[in-house]
C-alpha cells in the first residue's frame, strides 16, 4: 500500500540496558488491527521483558534492519552510533534541561537530520504529561520502603518486586502477609503517589488526616499522604496557592518537621526543584526525637527534598544506611542508621506492566496525532527537525553550539 506507515520499535541499547518497551506485543495487534494503514516491526532484543517470541506469536515480524520504518520509537536514549540519519525519533531523550552528558547525542541528531520528538515533552492542553512512569516507580518504592523496614526491625520479609513475572504475581504475594504497627508518611499527588496508596490499599494500611496521625498511636499499621498544599505554605500569609507555589516556591516554608518525630517510614513522591524547601534539615537527623527509620525516596534527587539522599541506590542493592550522626554512607540496617531506598529506575522491577500502562497512554492520546499530517500536540513535542532546533527548543542553541569535552 503506497500509504503505509511503517513503525518500528527499536532495541534498547544503552547501558545499563533498560527492559522496557513502547508498545507490547498485544499493543501492536491491536494497532495493527485498528490502523490497517500502519505496520509496526520490532529489532530483536535478548533483554526486552516481552521476549521477541511474544511478538512473533502476535503475528508482528522481528527484524533487525529497520531502514524501512520512518518513525522508530524507543525509550532511552540513543548511542549515537545507532542512530539512523533522516529517520522519525520517539524516546526520552533527557536534553530539554541541557543534561551535559545527552548533549552530544543531540548534535548528532542533527547533524543527521533526524526529527526527535520527545516523551517527556508530551502534554495535554493544560499542560499536564501525557506519559511517565511514576504510577509503577511509587508501586515498587513503597514496596521497597515497607521491604526495608521489615528487614530493619525482623517483623516481616518481603520479597523482591523483580522476581516476580508481573504485578498480578506481586498482588499474591501480599496475600496472607500481617504488618505490624507502624506509621507511614507518603508525601506527593502525582502518578507516584498514586503508586503508593496502591500498595497502601493491597496491603490494608489505613488512610489517617494528618492531624490525627500526629497525635495518635496505633495499634495496626497506619498512614497518611501530604499534598503540596499541607506540605508548603507562603512565609509571609500561611496561604497555599497552586499556582504560585509553582511560580514561587522559594517563598513557602515546608511543614513537614512534625512528622519526622511522628513516622516510622517516609515514601517521598513530590515534585522537587531546587528552589523549593527540603523536607526537613540533615541537623534533624542527630535529634534524639528523630523517629523515622527507612526513607523510601522516590522522587529521588540526591541532596534534594531529603537531605540524606547521598545519591542513587540500584535495583541489585536498592538500600543503603547512613549514619545519623555523621551523615555517612554505610550498610544498611545498622543501628545507628537512617536506611535509605534512592533507586532511580523504579520502574524496571515491573517492567511489563509498567510498559503496557505506557503503551495505554501512548495509544490512546498520542497515536493518532502522530500519524496526522500536522499536531500541535506533536509539534510542541518536537525538538529538532530537518538539521535544527525548533521554536520552542530554540533556547538549547547554545547547548548544541558547546564542543568542550564533558
Ligand atoms: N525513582 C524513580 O524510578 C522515579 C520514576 C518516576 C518518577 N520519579 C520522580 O518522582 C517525582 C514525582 O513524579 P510523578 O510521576 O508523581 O509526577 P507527576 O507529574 O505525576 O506529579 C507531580 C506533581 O507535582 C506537581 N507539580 C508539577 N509541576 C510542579 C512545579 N513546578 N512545582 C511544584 N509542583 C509541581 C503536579 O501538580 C503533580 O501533583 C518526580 O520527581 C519524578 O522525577 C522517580
Amino acid at each position: 500500500m503506497e500509504n503505509t506507515i511503517h513503525i518500528g520499535l527499536i532495541r534498547e541499547e544503552k547501558h545499563p540496558h533498560d527492559n522496557r518497551v513502547a508498545f507490547t506485543p498485544k499493543q501492536c495487534q491491536w494497532i495493527m488491527q485498528h490502523f490497517p494503514q500502519v505496520r509496526l516491526y520490532v529489532q530483536p532484543s535478548p533483554l526486552r521483558c516481552y521476549k521477541d517470541e511474544e511478538y512473533e506469536s502476535a503475528g508482528i515480524p522481528l527484524q533487525e534492519d529497520l531502514s524501512n520504518c520512518a518513525i522508530l520509537l524507543g525509550i532511552k536514549e540513543v548511542p549515537v552510533e545507532k542512530l539512523v540519519a533522516g529517520k522519525t525519533y520517539l524516546f526520552f531523550s533527557h536534553t530539554k534541561k541541557k543534561q551535559p552528558h545527552n548533549r552530544h547525542m543531540l548534535q548528532t541528531i542533527l547533524q543527521k537530520n533526524i526529527t526527535l520528538i520527545d516523551y517527556e515533552c508530551l502534554v495535554h492542553p493544560d499542560g499536564q504529561r501525557i506519559l511517565g512512569f511514576g504510577f509503577f516507580a511509587g508501586i515498587v518504592g513503597a514496596h521497597n520502603g515497607l521491604m526495608a523496614y521489615g528487614e530493619k526491625t525482623k517483623s516481616f520479609h518481603f520479597k523482591r518486586v523483580h522476581t516476580c513475572h508481573d504485578f498480578q504475581e506481586l498482588i499474591s504475594h501480599y496475600f496472607g502477609i500481617k504488618l505490624p504497627p507502624m506509621k507511614i508518611v507518603l508525601t506527593g499527588s502525582g502518578r507516584v503517589a498514586a503508586g503508593a496508596l496502591e500498595v497502601m490499599g493491597l496491603l490494608g494500611i489505613k488512610y489517617l488526616p494528618p492531624e490525627e496521625f500526629l497525635i495518635n498511636t496505633y495499634a495496626y499499621p497506619v498512614y497518611t499522604q501530604l499534598k503540596a498544599g499541607e506540605l508548603y505554605l507562603r512565609k509571609n500569609d500561611k496561604t497555599y496557592s497552586r499556582a504560585d507555589f509553582h511560580a514561587h516556591p522559594e517563598n513557602y516554608e515546608c511543614r513537614f518537621l512534625p512528622y519526622v518525630t511522628a513516622s516510622d517510614i517516609l515514601m517521598n513522591g513530590i515534585y522537587w526543584d531546587h528552589n523549593i524547601p527540603p523536607l526537613f534539615q540533615a541537623a534533624d537527623l542527630k535529634k534524639d526525637n528523630f523517629r523515622i527509620q527507612v526513607i523510601a525516596d522516590i522522587t529521588d534527587d540526591t541532596n534534594g527534598s531529603i537531605p540524606c539522599n547521598l545519591g542513587d541506590s540500584t535495583i541489585e542493592d536498592p538500600v543503603y544506611g547512613v549514619t545519623r550522626q555523621t551523615m555517612e554512607r554505610t550498610a544498611p540496617y545498622l543501628p545507628d542508621t537512617i536506611d535509605m531506598m534512592c533507586v532511580s529506575n523504579l520502574p524496571n522491577e515491573l517492567p511489563r506492566d509498567a510498559s503496557q500502562y505506557f503503551g495505554d497512554q501512548l495509544m490512546k492520546y498520542v497515536f493518532e496525532e502522530l500519524l496526522k499530517e500536522h499536531s500541535e500536540m506533536i509539534s510542541n513535542a518536537t525538538i529538532a527537525a530537518a538539521g535544527a532546533l525548533t521554536g520552542k527548543y530554540a533556547y538549547l542553541e547554545d547547548y548544541v553550539a558547546d564542543n568542550s569535552e564533558i
